[in-house]
């Protein structure tokens, strides 16, 4: 299998990326300078909060976009200079449903292998390869608007399959899926990448799937990677454990910041909503003084935990703001193209 010679799947060479935004207004810098490089074979995570630029990385790995400047390489094809053979190396799974609903399972995979090239007759024996593998067999010849959304989701990565690309680019595979399908859906990704040394840039809005399946990972920010390593390094980069103080009322969050400021040694605090974060060495210990002190003042503390640090703490350390509290029920995007729009 061709990779790049010095085995890196997915590079990502200094990108910049501008989008006009309409008379009158200066352009947006989507990406400004961002770099990082997957290993062949891998899981490569990318997180960060909307707006990050995510979508306009993959989108530009992908070939759908063009950088301004940078370089980008995928199984060690530029993808600017060679866009053809770039795409026959990847697979790409969009977070909207790319199969048709009015066909069936086979049907929507052998179109999908006959686009790229194949024959009938191996996009039929590569279409029953992959429903055997995601145990779609059973229902291959209904129409897939009586599918599952799991099952859907499913033949949505069977179909960016077919043409055994080399890699594989999934955007949110399991959102609004229940989490057996979630379940099943990360072990056929872990499995890929394993037995078929398939590189997978994978985006997500789930912490947890980050931390299951990426062997690294980059946190980008504002068009750049603000940090990157394997979820296992970044957690331990943190110094000390977090401590999650919630409250009843977000009316006494100054009197919260005070005392732990008189308490002395909590860093990174910050205030969201009615809870307050913060770290500390010794949490154990840390944890009973603050809530002696907050009970002395008549502050009502809804709860208290104090653990090690989580993917989520790293996040929050990098980007100032809490995973959770930025992908709240967001994942929909309804901006306009205004690139299309202006091109
Ligand atoms: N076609 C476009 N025209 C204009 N602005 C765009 C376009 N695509 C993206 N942007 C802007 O570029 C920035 C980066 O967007 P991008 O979609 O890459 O972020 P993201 O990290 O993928 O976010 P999300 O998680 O919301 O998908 C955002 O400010 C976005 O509004």
């Amino acid at each position: 299998m061709a990779a790049s010679p010095d085995g890196m799947a997915l590079v990502a060479a200094d990108l910049v990326k501008t989008y006009s935004q309409g008379r009158g207004k200066p352009p947006l810098r989507a990406l400004d300078g961002l770099t990082f490089q997957t290993e062949e074979g891998t899981v490569f995570g990318l997180l960060g909060p909307n707006g990050a630029g995510k979508s306009t990385t993959v989108k530009i790995l992908s070939t759908l976009s063009r950088a301004d400047s940078g370089i980008a390489t995928v199984a060690g094809i530029d993808v600017a200079k060679h866009p053809g053979r770039a795409r026959s190396a990847i697979g790409f799974v969009d977070q909207k449903q790319v199969s048709d609903p009015m066909d069936t399972g086979v049907e929507n995979l052998v179109l999908a292998g006959q686009l790229h090239g194949m024959s009938t007759r191996a996009a039929r024996s590569r279409a029953g390869e992959l429903l055997e593998r995601f145990a779609l067999a059973g229902a291959a010849r209904r129409q897939v608007k009586t599918y599952s959304g799991g099952m859907a989701r499913k033949l949505d990565v069977a179909i960016g399959l077919m043409h055994r690309p080399q890699v594989l680019f999934l955007d949110e595979p399991t959102t609004g899926l229940d989490p057996e399908a979630r379940a099943e859906m990360w072990a056929e990704i872990e499995r890929m990448s394993r037995e078929e040394r398939m590189t997978v840039l994978l985006t997500t809005h789930y912490l947890e799937e980050a931390d299951r399946l990426a062997s690294r990972l980059a946190i980008v920010d504002a068009g750049r990677v603000v940090t990157e390593g394997t979820p296992e390094q970044l957690k331990s980069e943190l110094r000390g454990d977090a401590v999650v103080i919630e409250l009843h009322e977000a009316s006494v969050i100054a009197q919260v910041l005070e005392s732990l400021d008189r308490l002395g040694g909590f860093r990174e605090v910050v205030a969201e909503g009615r809870a307050v974060r913060a770290r500390v060495d010794g949490g154990g210990a840390a944890l009973p003084l603050v809530l002696a002190a907050l009970d002395a003042e008549g502050v009502s503390v809804a709860s208290a935990t104090v653990s090690r640090p989580s993917l989520d703490d790293v996040y929050l350390a990098h980007t100032g703001h809490s995973f959770a509290a930025v992908h709240a029920g967001s994942s929909a995007d309804a901006r306009t193209d205004l690139e299309e729009a202006a091109a």
